[in-house]
């Protein structure tokens, strides 16, 4: 699985209780992955050298989280074309909208896939940068319908448990 590494980046490591929801997702599929602090705006000038050399450093997909003013995960995509999945990160003030309306409303050329806020948010991230890995790498695929399969046979137990 050379070279499909994805990057899982925050704006602080005060997002870490959620990106590292991402960050084990990777993990249990085995995918090669690094975390990173970068802040658009307390480290521009990393964030645009991190951006610029995204690619030749062997990353296929960046997942960015923040929360509030969350410029991160549209500024990376503004220096890279490797596919960025943007996180809203729950915001103690304005509940996380506030990071969903500064990720999700990209100008035309510039994407950055959004995902939901939060917990759930990051985990589906993780899933679908999967997913893309695994237009190429089967055995990505194949990791991806046995966390499936697992996760149908968790819900069936769940609803069974209601009978007993
Ligand atoms: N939204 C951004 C960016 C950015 O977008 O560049 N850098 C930090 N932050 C966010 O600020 C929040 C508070 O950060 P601190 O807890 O470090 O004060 C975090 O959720 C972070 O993602």
């Amino acid at each position: 699985m050379i070279g499909l590494l994805v990057a899982v980046v925050m704006g602080s490591t005060s997002d870490w209780p959620v990106m590292k929801l991402a960050a084990n997702v990777l993990t249990e599929l085995d995918i090669p992955h690094k975390n990173t602090v970068i802040s658009a705006h307390r480290m521009p000038d990393e964030l645009a050298q991190f951006g610029k050399t995204a690619r030749s450093q062997g990353y296929s997909v960046i997942i960015a989280g923040a929360g509030g003013a969350a410029h991160l995960p549209g500024m990376l995509a503004a220096n890279t074309t490797v596919p960025v999945i943007g996180v809203p990160v729950k915001t103690r003030t304005l509940s996380g909208i506030d990071s969903l309306l500064s990720i999700v409303q990209m100008p035309a050329g510039v994407p950055v896939g959004t995902t939901a806020i939060g917990d759930a948010g990051a985990t589906n991230a993780a899933l679908y940068a999967a997913e893309m890995l695994a237009i190429t790498d089967a055995t990505v695929a194949a990791k991806l319908d046995t966390y499936r399969a697992a996760q149908t046979q968790k819900a069936r137990e769940s609803g069974a448990s209601l009978h007993e």
